[in-house]
């Protein structure tokens, strides 16, 4: 397929997509459902319903494209192994395992591997011929086999969905954006941790410094494929 041209913030990107991938993070019970880890911390996740519906919409425009579609799930083994202990910052700073630390009765119920709250979420299925990669740390590119994964099929476009815009797509953008990937997020198939000024930091922070900010439907109608449900 000849390469296309996506309108986009800041400006317009030309990319090919036998050279694409559609990344999805982290959309898992823990980030996007009631109950779940950021729920439980005290994050809002009210708003992520219409995310979910937009990264279908997303998911089915890259299959029919024949762009690879990439699951993330963030979280660590059930003794939290992965996680890091004391020496590690992770230990500090993962609200998972501080909320944990304050609510013994939540222990090993968070990000574990094998749990409810560690599932992606009923409404997103993967599908034979996609990749689902686990990931230990917020950047989708630290201690796991993306680069290999991107560079083995000649992939340099990465256009990302999911949660959180402003910590794990964020940081596999910018990751991606240090190894010379062009990163592209769909920012309404995007919900942050956080307020709402933290979306538009990180929307911000992408157009500006490290990729380019475009939307689903923009996506959909440059690949012309015809999505499950056009977008309301
Ligand atoms: N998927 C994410 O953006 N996660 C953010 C925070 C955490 O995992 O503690």
């Amino acid at each position: 397929m000849k390469d296309l041209t996506l309108e986009a913030r800041p400006e317009a990107i030309s990319f090919s997509p036998e050279q694409s991938a559609l990344i999805v993070v982290d959309m898992q019970n823990a980030y996007a459902s009631k109950g779940g880890y950021l729920d439980l911390a005290g994050f809002d996740v009210s708003a992520t319903g219409p995310v979910i519906e937009k990264i279908n919409i997303a998911v089915s425009a890259a299959r029919a494209a024949g762009i690879p579609v990439i699951w993330f799930q963030n979280g660590w083994d059930e003794q939290y192994v992965e996680a890091g202990g004391p020496g590690s910052p992770n230990w500090h700073k993962s609200n998972a395992l501080k909320t944990m630390r304050q609510r013994p009765e939540l222990e090993g119920k968070l990000l574990a591997k094998g749990g409810w709250d560690y599932q992606l979420v009923d409404a997103l299925k993967p599908e034979p011929g996609d990749i689902l990669l686990p990931k230990p740390r917020y950047s989708g590119f630290f201690n796991t086999p993306l680069d290999s994964i991107l560079r083995s099929r000649g992939i340099r476009q990465l256009f990302f969905t999911g949660i959180a815009t402003n910590v794990c797509v964020e940081s596999t953008l910018r990751d991606g954006f240090f190894l010379e990937y062009f990163g592209i997020v769909l920012e309404d198939a995007t919900h942050q941790a956080g307020p709402a000024f933290a979306q538009q930091a990180a929307l911000f922070n992408i157009e500006t410094f490290f990729g380019w900010v475009s939307d689903v439907q923009t996506f959909c109608d440059t690949l012309d494929t015809k999505p499950l449900a056009r977008i309301a």
